[in-house]
């Protein structure tokens, strides 16, 4: 166990400054003058051995403690003769994924605590799906309109390990966990690659008063100087950490394992950079760092995502977990394309139904998804005649305009509705999903 020491001062003037050290010509001072880190006080603290080849891309394995819920699912299994598969393939560095206990009941897991906890049952509530829990303290749910199936809390990390490993078949969370946690052997697929919530980026963040570190380059250079320092880098993602910063060129570094609040260790003088999520960027900001040029290792968004191995499986079990994400995948798509539109219906008067198609016709934004439906309108005595009604779905960026055009070829009473949903012909995020899988892999 190497040791970490060092006290950081908390004002802005003093946050430490990676100290220059004999021999480093490349890194100039910051122009506040802030002290150089001081001599480090014995405090020991999880940390790596300086950068070494690059990592394996797995992490550990996990101990598997089965479940009452689980042992519930096995007794199903056994009964019913099949399970779901976990995968075949364990991402290099684990054991073999035997001796667990066999299920037939769908997984999915999603996060359970925080603002993307919210997002994601906020998301499978809109879609129809919603989750529901007996008792907030439990850890695992149903879900509404798919009965026998598990909704699993875990926490983000864990979600993407056990989709790995396949102990859970679909998981919902971000691009920069799979990317980190996921194996690089694929047997983690992305069915769904951006659900619209959680968006942020991997990025590297340095403190502000180093002024003469704007870049990657930049930085690489103070990493590399002769005689510098390891530079210490704090992250959650040390896989990400040391395949970037060694595809950067850099070499004198050491990555520095946290769990969380990354952006006080510079302060705190336990690091010298971090590597974190950013968002607004305010909780960097406010820390006194800074992100760099060239400095992002990823750009993410929440995903869908699920266990190749099941989803790919042969057999009754699979058949149910790749018609479940098959729905999910249509019923969100048709949700988040429906959040975009707008319903527009309006009357407008013609001498024929081919009159008032020609008019709106005309106008860019009348034309409708495959073009605007028209239909007579029978006033209440019958008299009037010429008066039809017009109904299209146009996106809410571009309504008001719509709105106006519709008035300029004589639209009136105009109504706009919400779309819940926008269901196309055939799912392409489906279709895709499928030739990902392989040939043979049909619903
Ligand atoms: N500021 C942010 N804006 C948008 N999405 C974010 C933000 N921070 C994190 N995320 C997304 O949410 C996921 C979970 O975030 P976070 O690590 O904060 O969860 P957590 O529940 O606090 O995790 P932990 O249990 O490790 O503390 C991240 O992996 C990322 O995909
Ligand atoms: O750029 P911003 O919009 O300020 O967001 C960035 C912050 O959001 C995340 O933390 P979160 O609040 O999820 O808590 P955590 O520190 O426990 O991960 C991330 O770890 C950053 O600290």
């Amino acid at each position: 166990m190497a040791f970490i020491t060092g006290v950081g001062a908390l004002m802005a003037a003093s946050t430490p400054l990676r100290p220059a050290c004999v021999g480093r010509s490349s890194f100039a001072p910051s122009p506040l003058k802030a002290p150089a880190r001081p001599a480090r006080t014995q405090r020991p603290l999880m940390r790596e051995a300086p950068v070494t080849p690059p990592a394996a891309t797995a992490d550990p394995p996990e101990p598997v403690v089965p479940t009452p819920a689980a042992a519930a699912a096995a007794t199903a299994a056994a009964s019913a003769g099949a399970a779901i598969p976990h995968s075949s393939a364990a991402p290099s560095g684990d054991p073999p994924l035997s001796g667990r206990t066999p299920r037939t009941n769908i997984r999915i897991a999603i996060p359970s605590k925080g603002g993307m906890s919210a997002a994601t049952t906020s998301l499978l509530r809109d879609v129809g799906m919603d989750v529901q829990m007996l008792n907030p303290r439990q850890y695992v749910a149903s879900l509404r309109n798919a009965p026998g199936v598990e909704v699993w809390l875990q926490r983000p990390p864990d979600i993407v390990r056990k989709v790995r490993d396949g102990d859970v078949d679909l998981g919902f969370v971000g691009y920069d966990l799979v990317s980190e946690h996921g194996g690089g052997d694929g047997q983690v697929v992305i069915a769904h690659e951006d659900l619209g919530y959680g968006g942020c980026r991997l990025s590297i963040g340095v403190p502000m008063a180093w002024a003469h570190v704007s870049s990657v380059a930049e930085l690489a250079a103070v990493v590399n100087a002769p005689g510098a320092a390891a530079l210490r880098v704090a992250t959650k993602f040390p896989v990400r950490t040391r395949e970037f910063f060694q595809a950067a060129g850099m070499v004198n570094y050491e990555v520095v394992k946290m769990d969380g609040a990354l952006e006080a260790s510079t302060q705190m003088g336990t690091a010298d950079v971090i590597v974190d999520l950013v968002s607004s960027g305010v909780t960097l900001r406010e820390n006194l760092l800074k992100e760099i040029d060239g400095g992002t290792l990823v750009t993410s968004a929440f995903q869908m995502v699920g266990n190749r191995a099941s989803l790919a499986a042969t057999g009754a079990p699979a058949d149910a977990l790749r018609s479940l994400c098959r729905e999910l995948l249509e019923r969100i798509d048709a949700h988040l394309m429906g959040k975009e539109q707008c319903n527009v219906i309006a009357n407008i008067r013609g001498s024929s139904m081919n009159d008032v198609a020609r008019r709106l016709g005309a106008q860019t934004d009348l034309c409708g998804m495959d073009g605007p439906t028209i239909n007579s309108v029978v006033p209440p005595r019958g008299t009037e005649t010429g008066m039809y009604a017009i109904g299209l779905v146009v996106p809410k960026d571009s309504v008001y305009r719509a709105i106006k055009q519709l008035r300029s070829v004589g639209g009136s009473g105009v109504c706009v509705l919400p779309v819940t949903y926008v269901f196309e012909q055939e799912s392409k995020r489906w279709n895709a999903l499928l030739q990902e899988l392989g040939s043979g892999v049909v619903e």
